[in-house]
This record gives structure tokens, sequence and C-alpha cells, in this order.
């Protein structure tokens, strides 16, 4: 079959959750980035976004929009979304949890210095004082080595993305959290997901200023 093909600005955004998702599930994918104004408009002229938004992605013969839907519809093809309604659900809360904090972030890189300055460290605050205690608890709670019914989910693979992400912002962020420390060497050691760490790998960088700048160059904003 095809690869799935992503379509996305060069950089982290509402994408990287797929790129994570998709290398853990030891799917290749592909992987064209808008770079220019023109390459988002023909999209949008070819009618193949549905609200004129990306991120996009080309898998099994449909063109899926709306970052959710598309991390739903891979970890269940993946079966990375537990076994019964009940653990779904579950994922689907840490999940829900680990993508706002996630995008915390990303929208942060748009404001102005000062302002990005504040809301990171808010988001770190947020991290250690609400997030991150919830995680912890919930390990030692079940004491197993993965967060829902002791088998990988994406749950996991969301966390450990949002532990990276903020030890970026923060390295010493789990010194009061022995057992994520724990899960995040746990995590990082599953071959596909350690092959996606190691330079080179699709997982992109922290936003930057040119990031920025083709961003809103793009979607003029
Ligand atoms: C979250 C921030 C990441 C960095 C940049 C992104 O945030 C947004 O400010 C822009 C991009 S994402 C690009 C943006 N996409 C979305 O907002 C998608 C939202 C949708 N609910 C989803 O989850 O996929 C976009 O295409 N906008 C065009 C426009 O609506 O006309």
């Amino acid at each position: 079959a095809a690869k799935p093909k992503l379509f996305y600005f060069h950089g982290r955004g509402r994408m990287e959750s797929i790129r994570w998702l998709l290398a853990a599930a030891g799917v290749e994918f592909e992987e064209e980035f808008l770079e220019t104004r023109e390459q988002y408009e023909k999209l949008q002229k070819d009618g193949r976004l549905l609200f004129g938004q990306v991120p996009l992605v080309e898998i099994d013969g449909m063109m899926l929009m709306q970052t959710r839907a598309i991390l739903s519809y891979l970890d269940a093809k993946y079966n990375l979304y537990g076994k019964d309604l009940k653990e779904r659900v579950r994922i689907d809360m840490y999940v829900d949890g680990t993508l706002d904090l996630m995008m915390m972030i990303a929208v942060a890189a748009f404001k102005t210095p000062q302002e990005k300055e504040e809301s990171l460290a808010l988001t770190v605050k947020k991290a250690k004082t609400r997030y991150f205690p919830v995680f912890e608890k919930i390990l030692k709670s079940h004491g197993e080595g993965f967060l829902v019914g002791n088998k990988f989910s994406w749950a996991d693979i969301q966390l450990l993305e949002a532990i990276l992400m903020m030890e970026e912002l923060d390295a010493s962020i789990l010194s009061d959290f022995p057992l994520l420390k724990a899960f995040k060497t746990r995590i990082s050691n599953i071959p596909t997901i350690k092959a996606f760490l190691q330079p080179g790998s699709q997982r992109k960088q922290p936003p930057d200023s040119h990031y920025v700048q083709v961003v809103r160059d793009i979607l003029q904003f």
C-alpha cells in the first residue's frame, strides 16, 4: 500500500503528534512541506482542504483533516487504542490533556517575545502542578509500565512527546516525578520510538522565528 502522506509546514505545530504516532507504530510516511502561499492556495483550489486548514493526511485512499480525527483513525488502525471502551476513554482523556499542554507551547511560538516568555513560564508551571502530578499518580496507582491497561498505547506515545517538549523548556522539570523519569526512559527505548529520537529522523525541531514567519506568510496572519 502507498505510504501515508502528510501535508504541513516544516515544523511541529499540530502535525507533530501524528508523526510521533506513525513513527511509534513503525509506519513509514512521506511529507509535503508547505513553504509558500501558492502551495496552500493550490491545495484549497483543488478542494483538498475540507475547512481550508492543515494538517492534511492522505492515507488509505482518503484525505483526512482535523488533527484529533486523524490521530483517532491512526491509533485505532494500529491497535494503540486499548482493549475496550473503558480503556479507550481513559486514553482519550490522557491524550487530550497532553494535547492541551503541547498546544500551549505551539501557540506560544506566535506570541510577542514578552508574551511568549510569560506563556511558556505558565506552561511549565501547569505541567509541574497540574499535568505531571496526574500522570505520576496514574503510574503509581496501578504500578504498571504503561498508562492504560498495562499495554503500550497512544497515551504513552503522547505523554513521552509532551515530556520531551517540556524538558526543552525546563531540563529539570521531571526532578519531582521519579515515575515519569522511569517512564520516559522505558518508552524512549521502545525500538520504533528510539529510532524516531535519533538525529535525521522525521521528528521536527522546536518552532523558530523562520518557522513562525513561513506560517504567517502562508496563512497571512
Ligand atoms: C497550534 C499552533 C501550531 C503552530 C501553527 C498552527 O497554529 C495555528 O495558528 C496555525 C497553525 S495550524 C494551521 C491551521 N490549522 C488549524 O488551525 C487546524 C485546526 C483543526 N481543528 C485541527 O486540529 O486540525 C490552519 O490551517 N489555519 C488556516 C485557516 O484556518 O485559515
